[in-house]
């Protein structure tokens, strides 16, 4: 029986927690390998016998192109299923959208994940926060979770493994889930500055091409970002020549900063 996990991963916080993961299904007896969204395709999905779902939380719930891959997968009935997700401390409704998506596939979702990641949101007040996480101690809970899917996937169990989070099958119904559902795309579009390029510092390398993750960046000789934009910043984070910026509007700042430092303390998970 092999496993495939495929993760989104803008920071590489999911792509750690997929690696060891994999790693203790390996040791299990299962063969495993991780797949990166970008290098996935539904057929990845169909063929493996137990497929494993990660993404990071981007406004309190799953970014849209992990959704879009779920959504564009045919059936799988009764294939065994997990789901993982990182987050800073608002994960609202992530791990409940990976698998109640996989259940509308028809999928056995065995259970879900949740570990704190370090946020790299370029906002001033949010970047940087809960430095150096996941750390060795959530890499272990990662573990532990693997070898409950790996003893569930030996004995044919179907119930959710005993560590899994409650709100992989079931929303809470708290404020960072009526966040999620207000922040949808176009919402997010409106109230959330576009990256801006700074063509002097862009030596056109096509990065960020390539890494927008939903393939809304075009070379015109200068990269433009068309309308799709989810405002994940991942060319402002990731630009090697660190050529995109954010005009934050006073608004954001204020919202981020009762986001960080009162929102979280009164209704984060
Ligand atoms: C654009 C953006 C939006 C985010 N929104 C949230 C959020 O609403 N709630 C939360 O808990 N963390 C949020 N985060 C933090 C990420 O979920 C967290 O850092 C995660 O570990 C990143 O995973 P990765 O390194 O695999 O991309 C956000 C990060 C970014 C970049």
């Amino acid at each position: 029986m092999n496993i495939t996990l495929i993760y989104f991963s803008q920071t590489g916080n999911t792509r750690r927690i997929a690696n060891a993961m994999a790693e203790v299904f390996c040791e299990s007896g299962y063969p495993a390998r991780t797949l990166s969204l970008k290098r996935a395709s539904p057929r990845d999905a169909v063929e493996t016998d137990v497929i494993g779902i990660g993404s990071p939380c981007f406004s309190s719930q799953a970014p849209t192109p992990i959704k879009n891959f779920l959504h564009s997968l045919p059936p799988i009935p009764g294939k065994p299923a997990f789901v993982f997700a990182t987050s800073g401390t608002a994960p609202g409704r992530v791990l409940y959208d990976l698998s109640s998506i996989l259940r509308e596939k028809g999928a056995s979702v065995l259970g879900g994940f949740l570990a704190r990641g370090t946020v790299r949101h370029p906002a001033p007040c949010l970047y940087g926060r809960l430095p150096d996480r996941p750390n060795a101690e959530d890499l272990a809970e990662a573990r532990r979770f693997a070898r409950e899917i790996a003893e569930s996937l030996a004995n044919g169990r179907t119930e959710p493994v005993a560590t899994s989070r409650p709100d992989t099958f079931r929303l809470h119904g708290g404020f960072y889930d009526f966040v999620a559902l207000i922040s949808t795309d176009s919402a997010l579009r409106l109230l959330m500055p576009k990256p801006k390029l700074n063509p002097a510092q862009c030596n056109r390398c096509r990065w960020c091409e390539f890494e927008c993750p939903v393939h809304n960046i075009e070379l015109k000789p200068f990269p433009v970002i068309a309308g799709e934009c989810i405002r994940c910043y991942r060319c402002v984070n990731g630009c090697p020549q660190k050529a995109y910026t954010v005009d934050w509007r006073i608004g954001n700042l204020i919202v981020y900063a009762l986001y960080n430092k009162t929102f979280t303390r009164w209704f984060g998970t």
